[in-house]
């Protein structure tokens, strides 16, 4: 007997289109690749072809698709009956009604022959149906294999429920018959076809979802509301730029850091350390990709309302990437989307230590107010967290709060929330001079008065 590879094996597919040249071709694959190997997938090889669209029926045209299916082992044609497609994307989903599956066990190719071909573009169902038949393969485009890490890294509840969402959406267009021919059956749901039964559960399922989500999500917003007015500054910013390394360095906090696409998934506040007064809290957020599926765009809620309510975005960049330009515009053009432009930001350019002193005069030149540095130099993590405390500190005012002895239970949230400069007493109660956000103080004489 044939001892198996145990881990599926991938060729990845990408067309060129006119408007993308060399490099960026080149990146999109290699961030492919990298997505791919997140999935827990080699990547044997792959096929790229200078196209005009990416419409056509088979993607590829038909001396390509030969190419490609000479190495997966398939016929290279649409029409040939040989090998139908293999339902094991559909019975990868079919779990998808329970809680975040396990990851799927690593499934044997046959033979050294790759079990996966991966499009790094967003296909219909109908091309990929065509492409497994001429390949042999299964097929998966960019959409979803980014769906299926979210679905894999997910851990709190909403970003389950949300993913739970993004994947059925994403599944439900792209089920097809299981046995061949499509007929209809017998026994419980008669009448109906497996398909439309299918759908139909997915449909319930949705809604089952969106009413779980808007119970957790009013929890979620509620205690966001609690930090409102807090000083607050969030790190946002393309998947692997160092976002996460950067939290750590500044809040002595053990989130995740991985080489690895979308390592977080959840949004974690810490606070920033050694602490000042009123503190500040830095949140860390799930990272951003090109060509990010529409649904899962939802599953960054939590996220966006961070950034959204930051008082200081800091955009970070991996500066050492040859394509952090492209990168930082996709980050860029999420949060505008959503109106976060208008929170005041900063450019940080990371890892600095992979680059030379020219390059690095290079970007200081064309990029003069961008913050450089290395989240794993300390005197550097050092200088942003002044920098930050810098920016807040900038934006505080002083002001004076009066405190009736009838409200003394306020005196831990003025502390919380303000730096007290000083403290006196008069015939109603304490008299505090406070500096602080002019939001914060407005907040705190609000409960002072009412
Ligand atoms: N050389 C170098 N590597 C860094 C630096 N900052 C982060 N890294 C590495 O880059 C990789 C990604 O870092 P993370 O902090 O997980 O990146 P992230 O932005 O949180 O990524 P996602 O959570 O996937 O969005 C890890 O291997 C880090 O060790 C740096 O300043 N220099
Ligand atoms: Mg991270």
């Amino acid at each position: 007997m044939e001892t198996k590879p145990p881990i599926p094996r991938a060729v990845l597919v990408g067309i060129q289109l006119p408007e993308v040249d060399d490099v960026a071709h080149a990146a999109s694959l290699e961030e492919l690749g990298r997505l791919v190997k997140t999935l827990g997938y080699e990547v044997v090889g792959s096929v790229s072809q200078r196209r005009d669209g990416t419409g056509a029926g088979a993607l590829l045209g038909s001396g390509k698709l030969a190419e490609l299916a000479a190495l997966t082992g398939g016929s290279g044609t649409i029409t040939s009956m040989a090998s139908a497609p293999k339902a094991k994307a559909r019975a990868r989903f079919e779990g998808a009604g329970a809680e975040a599956a396990a990851p799927a066990a690593p499934e044997p190719g046959e033979g050294p022959r790759p079990d996966f071909v991966i499009v790094d573009h967003e296909l219909s169902p109908s091309q990929i149906r065509n492409l497994e038949r001429a390949t042999g393969a299964e097929v998966l485009d960019r959409t979803g294999v980014i769906v299926e890490i979210f679905h894999r890294h997910a851990n709190t509840r909403e970003a389950k429920l949300q993913v739970e969402m993004a994947r059925l959406k994403y599944v439900a267009p792209r089920l097809r018959e299981s046995s061949g021919g499509g007929g209809r059956q017998q026994g419980p749901g008669a009448g109906e076809s497996h398909l439309d039964l299918d759908r139909r559960k997915i449909r319930d399922r949705l809604a089952e979802l969106k009413d779980q989500l808007e119970a957790v999500q009013r929890d979620s917003d509620h205690r966001r509301s609690a930090r409102r007015d807090q000083l607050r500054v969030a790190l946002v910013g393309y998947t692997n730029a160092g976002k996460s390394s950067l939290m750590r360095a500044l809040t002595g906090s053990q989130v995740l850091v991985e080489d690895k696409l979308f390592a977080t998934l959840d949004t974690t506040v810490r606070i920033l350390q050694p602490e000042t007064r009123p503190r500040v809290l830095v949140s860390d957020t799930v990272g951003f990709i090109k060509q990010l599926p529409h649904d899962l765009v939802a599953s960054f809620r939590s996220t966006l309302t961070e950034a959204l309510e930051a008082s200081l975005l800091l955009y970070v960049v991996d500066a050492s990437d040859p394509t952090w330009e492209a990168q930082l515009k996709v980050s860029q053009d999420v949060l505008r989307e959503i109106g976060a432009d208008a929170v005041p930001s900063r450019l940080v350019l990371n890892k600095m230590d992979r680059l030379d002193e020219a390059a690095r005069d290079a970007l200081r030149e064309r990029f003069p107010d961008a913050i450089q540095l290395s989240a794993h130099r300390p005197g550097d993590v050092s200088d942003l967290r002044d920098t930050i405390v810098g920016f807040f500190e900038a934006a505080m005012v002083e002001d004076t709060l009066s405190l009736p002895y009838s409200k003394q239970g306020l005196i831990g949230e003025i502390y919380d929330s303000a730096r007290v400069l000083s403290e006196d007493y008069d015939e109603h109660g304490r008299v505090l001079r406070v500096r602080g956000l002019p939001g914060a103080i407005a907040r705190l004489r609000r409960g002072l008065e009412g």
